[in-house]
């Protein structure tokens, strides 16, 4: 587990900004920000949008605003039309028309059979294959008085599996904004040998200051990988503020780049020999004493 052989690749996290009510209105902005960055220099390889983009973050607006998201590897032009919903074709052409890898951020699901909603992050590859689907595995359910209550599970069901994807430069794992409180998931994918988590999110702007930087630096030195975590940017008149602050951590914990809380685009590159080198230097992933307690990966392997 100590090395990890893979290439070094760009990463766009977009925080994107102007989101509305208007799901159409909020289609249009990320193919926007799509193009910009596809158009920048040196080209991202990998493309991030944030969490909930098409919808407001609203436990009353996600049944509205819910689609159907069809079965890892259904390919462009396979489906007739209404058998996806609306986000998902229009992620397919993002990630083919720009021939990138997309992390579509997430977005509410439908599941009809077992009339369940999801807060799901889909990816495609820049043929527009959709190549893996997360289903938000932890609930936001907190209530600090006065400051930032928020019920996902009122109208929400947890996703219950954990999802990395392969990539030609290395294998990413998922995981969705209140995920990253729990440190297993990030741990599991590291041991099994991905590069980086990348979380799509929407902290707030009361556990934000708290503890949105500290989460990501924790998970990145604890499992010697790279984390991003990708906002949408804050909205005044949105019901939710969202703390904004895209950021990418390397496996030493260093932020390498961090948005304020306007929309923006920011970029950074992936450096799988800086990993390697964090790894060789202080040898925490081959030190692991799994005789003296479990191996939380173990299952999964
Ligand atoms: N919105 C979330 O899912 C999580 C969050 O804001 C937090 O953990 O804080």
């Amino acid at each position: 587990m100590a090395s990890i052989k893979a290439k070094s690749f760009r990463l766009a996290l977009l925080q994107l900004g102007s989101l509305t009510s208007s799901k159409t209105n909020n289609i249009a902005v990320a193919k926007k920000a799509v193009v910009e960055a596809i158009n920048s220099t040196p080209k991202p390889h990998l493309i991030v949008l944030p969490e909930i983009w098409n919808s407001p973050y609203a436990v009353n607006a996600f049944r509205e605003y819910s689609e159907k998201i069809p079965q890892v590897g259904t390919k462009w032009g396979q489906l007739n039309e209404g058998e996806e919903g609306e986000t998902v074709k229009a992620m397919r052409e993002m990630a083919r028309d720009n021939q990138v890898w997309l992390i579509g951020g997430s977005i509410p699901q439908k599941d009809e059979k077992a009339d369940e909603i999801f807060n799901t992050c889909t990816v495609y590859d820049p043929e527009g294959t959709l190549v893996a689907i997360h289903q938000k595995v932890h609930l936001f359910d907190i209530d600090i008085p006065g400051r930032q209550t928020f019920k996902e599970s009122d109208t929400l069901t947890g996703g219950k599996s954990l999802t990395t994807f392969d990539t030609p430069f290395g294998k990413i794992g998922l995981g969705i904004c209140y995920d990253i409180r729990f440190p297993e998931m990030a741990t599991i994918a590291a041991r099994q040998g991905c590069v980086a988590m990348i979380y799509p999110a929407a902290f707030n702007t009361t556990t934000g200051p708290m503890h949105w930087t500290l989460l990501q630096r924790a998970r990145a030195v604890d499992n010697q990988i790279y984390v991003a975590m990708c906002s949408p940017a804050r909205h005044p008149e949105a019901s939710y503020q969202a703390y904004g602050h895209s950021l990418v951590v390397n496996p030493l914990g260093d932020v390498l780049v961090e948005a304020s809380h306007e929309p923006t685009t920011i970029y950074a590159d992936i450096d799988v020999e800086m990993l390697n080198t964090t790894r060789k230097n202080l040898p925490i992933t081959i030190q692991r004493r799994f005789d003296v307690y479990p191996d939380v990966a173990e299952k999964f392997l």
